[in-house]
C-alpha cells in the first residue's frame, strides 16, 4: 500500500469517528428541543413550537461564529435544516405557497422553514391567504417586491383584508432559465412566463427572441406545463421547474439584471417577538389634507427609525384616500419603534402593525 493509500484510509477513518459524534450530538440537540416542545406543552396545551425570532438568533450566531473553511452562508444552510428537523420532531408544519409546486415560492418557503416541513402548493396569492386564515396551514409564503420589477400589488391589496400578520421575510436570488422541447431559438413561436419573470428578461428577449410572442400566466410552473404541450414554446422558469416538467434548459442566467432578487413574505396568525434584528411592516391611511404625508413620516425621523420602503396604494374604501405600506427598521416592542408608532396614531386614521418580523438570515 502507498503511502498516500495509507493516508486516506486514516483520514476515513477519522471522518467516520467525526460523522459518528456529529450524529450524537445532533440527536442531544434533537432531544433539548423535544424538551422544550414539553416545556411550552405544559404551559399552554395549545402553544406555538415554532419561534421565527429564536430561529434568527440560532442562524445569525452559527453566521458569525462560523469558523471555516465553510463558507458562514453554507454553515448556517446545514443548521436551518436541522433546526427544521428538529422542530418536525415537535410540530409537522404545513406551509401553503403560490405554487405550483418548482415556482421561485416555493424554493423560498423551503429556504425559510428547511425541507422539514410539509409544503402545499396554492393556485393563488389569494388562497394562500385563505389557506392560514382558516386554520388549513399554519404559515404561508407569498411574494412581496422583486428589484427589478417592484412591487407585487395583489399581495398588498390583500394585507388590507387580512387579519393575518407577517412573521419572517425571505430573499431570493432569482435566475432564470429558458425551458424548452425545442434545441433551437430560431424554433420558438411563443414564451410563456409570469407577467413578472417576462419583465425581468425583456432586454434578453428583445435581442434573442425577438419573433416570438410573450403570454404571460398565473405562474412560471404554470408557463413550464404549457410549455411541456408545445415544441414551438418556451417557458421562463427556474431550473427546479425544468426537471419537474422534464424540459431542456435552452439558455441560462437569461435575467436581465444579475443581482434580480424577490422578497417574500411569511404569514401566520400569531406576531414574532423581537429577534435584535428586527423589521416593522405598517398600513397607514390619511384623508387627503396638505403636508398630510409628511405628517406620516414625521414621527420615524422624529425618534429616528429609518424608513426601508414606502409604497402608496389606492385605498378600494370611500372614507380613506391614500394608503401607505410603509417598512421601517426595528420590532414594535423596541422603544424608539413604540414611541413613533404612539405619535403616528395620534395623526393617522388608520395604522395598522402589518408584522414585526426578523431580518432575513440567509
Ligand atoms: C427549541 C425551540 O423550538 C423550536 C426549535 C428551535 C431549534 O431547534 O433550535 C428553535 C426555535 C423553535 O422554532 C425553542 O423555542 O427554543
Amino acid at each position: 500500500m502507498s503511502q498516500d493509500q495509507d493516508n486516506l484510509g486514516k483520514i476515513r477513518q477519522r471522518i467516520d469517528a467525526l460523522d459518528g459524534q456529529i450524529m450524537e450530538l445532533i440527536s442531544q440537540r434533537a432531544d433539548c428541543a423535544q424538551e422544550v416542545a414539553r416545556i411550552k406543552r405544559d404551559e399552554d396545551p395549545e402553544a406555538e413550537f415554532y419561534r421565527p425570532d429564536r430561529e434568527a438568533q440560532v442562524l445569525r450566531r452559527i453566521h458569525s461564529e462560523n469558523p471555516g473553511p465553510l463558507d458562514a452562508e453554507e454553515m448556517a444552510r446545514l443548521f436551518r435544516e436541522i433546526m427544521s428537523a428538529c422542530l418536525a420532531l415537535e410540530q409537522q408544519l404545513e406551509v401553503a405557497y403560490l405554487g405550483p409546486e418548482g415556482t421561485f415560492t416555493q424554493a423560498a418557503a423551503l429556504k425559510h422553514f428547511g425541507h422539514s416541513v410539509q409544503t402545499r402548493a396554492m393556485t393563488a396569492i389569494e388562497e394562500v391567504f385563505r389557506e392560514v386564515e382558516s386554520g388549513s396551514a399554519h404559515y404561508g409564503v407569498v411574494p412581496i417586491e422583486n428589484s427589478t420589477e417592484g412591487v407585487v400589488t395583489h399581495t398588498l391589496d390583500r394585507f388590507m383584508q387580512s387579519p393575518l400578520v407577517i412573521c419572517g421575510e425571505v430573499e431570493l436570488r432569482i435566475h432564470h432559465q429558458l425551458l424548452s422541447h425545442a434545441t433551437d431559438l430560431g424554433d420558438i413561436q411563443k414564451v410563456y412566463s409570469h407577467q413578472q419573470s417576462l419583465a425581468q428578461c425583456r432586454e434578453w428577449l428583445d435581442s434573442r427572441l425577438s419573433q416570438a410572442e410573450r403570454l404571460s400566466l398565473a405562474s412560471n410552473a404554470e408557463a413550464a406545463k404549457q410549455a411541456a404541450k408545445d415544441p414551438q414554446s418556451a417557458a421562463i422558469a427556474s431550473a427546479a421547474a425544468a426537471q419537474l416538467y422534464g424540459l431542456n434548459i435552452l439558455a441560462s442566467n437569461i435575467e436581465d439584471s444579475p443581482d434580480n432578487t424577490t422578497r417574500f413574505l411569511v404569514i401566520g396568525p400569531r406576531a414574532s417577538g423581537p429577534s435584535g434584528q428586527d423589521k416593522t411592516s405598517l398600513l397607514i391611511s390619511a384623508h387627503n389634507r396638505p403636508g398630510s404625508l409628511h405628517g406620516l413620516l414625521s414621527p420615524f425621523a422624529a425618534h429616528d427609525v429609518s424608513l426601508t420602503r414606502i409604497e402608496s396604494r389606492p385605498s378600494h374604501c370611500v372614507n380613506w384616500e391614500y394608503v401607505f405600506f410603509i417598512d421601517i427598521e426595528g420590532h414594535c416592542q423596541d422603544a424608539k419603534v413604540a414611541a413613533a408608532l404612539s405619535e403616528l396614531r395620534a395623526q393617522a386614521d388608520l395604522v395598522r402593525v402589518l408584522g414585526s418580523y426578523p431580518k432575513a438570515v440567509l
